[in-house]
């Protein structure tokens, strides 16, 4: 398995928890899809897979990739994980790009410092790089400054350098949601033919769950820190089984479902929250009695797992 995270739990100061016993994994050439509300985690699950915590979190658990575990793996092996098996494209790309750095130099810099390239190669490197991202005039491109390019040209930018190693898994956090719908398009399509053509592993973070299930192969949906359904995207998207995945499907309904929007009532938990059972039974219509008292273990549910006490009983969840 590329990815495999096992028991992931990740304490902030003071013992909060921000992550439960995560169970995740991702082989190579799948797109797997990471949901959940803002809060719930998503980020410091793909943080995680890089060891760039918060000083103030303790994480137990083996977050595996290639075999190798990154929680406890020494200095060299860290600095190789990060610069040429693991990538990550950030929401912002003005957020990874230096200002007054020119492209050519942002694409051709880390290549000579972290991969060991000649100034020539790595130029070389990075015009081959932004074609096949779709630029075109790489060799203008590389002497422009961030600010001449829009939002969609620099996410290409960024997704030419996370490709400058060969990574063999990409991390993308909300990679297209700051770009115009015509655009995030572009660069969702972009993304799943390089994912497609160089058999790469994505761990694919949105709080889109349409989107997610139009995009991916598998889903894993993420409530306050624990994943409450794993599943392939179309059995998920067609008979989700837990209760919060069909609250999530009914209150975004796509265009022309004549149903009316079913807001989720109430608000996720806070970390300063404590329960003891499900953390979603506050929130849900079908709560009883062992969803108040006992947390519920994941379950087997048609092609994955879902946590919920209603499925654990044999009720239908939703
Ligand atoms: N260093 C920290 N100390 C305390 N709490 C933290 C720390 N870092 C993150 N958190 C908390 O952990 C929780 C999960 O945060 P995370 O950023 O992973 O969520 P997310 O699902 O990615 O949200 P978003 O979609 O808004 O980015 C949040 O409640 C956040 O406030």
């Amino acid at each position: 398995m590329l990815l495999d995270v096992k028991g992931l739990t990740i304490e902030a100061g003071g013992g909060r928890p921000i992550l439960r016993d995560v169970a995740l994994s991702v082989a190579r050439g799948e797109v797997v899809g990471l949901v959940g509300e803002s809060g719930s985690g998503k980020s410091t699950i793909a943080r995680a897979v890089l060891r760039l915590l918060p000083q103030n979190a303790a994480a137990r658990g083996e977050v595996l990739v290639e075999g190798a575990d990154v929680l406890t793996m020494d200095a060299a092996a860290l600095r190789s994980l990060r610069a040429s098996q693991v990538a990550m494209i950030y929401q912002d790309p003005r957020s990874s790009l230096n200002p007054v750095r020119r492209i050519g130099d942002f694409l051709t810099e880390r290549m000579v410092h972290t991969l060991g390239r000649t100034r020539k190669e790595a130029r070389v490197r990075a015009l081959e790089l932004l074609a096949a991202v779709g630029m075109r005039e790489p060799e203008l491109r590389m002497r422009q400054y961030p600010h001449e390019l829009s939002g969609g040209m620099l996410q290409r930018v960024v997704i030419a350098a996370a490709l400058a190693a060969e990574p063999a898994l990409l991390l993308a956090d909300e990679a297209t949601s700051a770009l115009d719908v015509t655009t995030q398009a572009d660069t969702l399509a972009l993304l799943r033919a390089i994912q497609a053509e160089r058999e790469l592993g994505m761990l694919f973070i949105t709080h889109d769950l349409h989107l997610a299930a139009a995009y991916c192969d598998r889903i894993y949906v993420l409530y306050a820190g624990t994943v409450v359904e794993s599943r392939p995207a179309e059995a998920l998207f067609a008979d989700p089984r837990h209760p919060y995945t069909a609250g999530l499907l009914a209150c975004t309904p796509e265009l022309g479902d004549p149903r009316p929007i079913r807001p989720i009532p109430g608000r996720p938990p806070s970390l300063d929250d404590a329960f003891d059972g499900c953390p979603f039974a506050p929130r849900c219509a079908m709560a009883g009695t062992a969803c108040e008292e006992r947390r519920p273990v994941p379950v087997a549910v048609a092609g994955g797992v879902a946590a919920c006490h209603l499925i654990e009983e044999g009720a239908p969840a939703c």
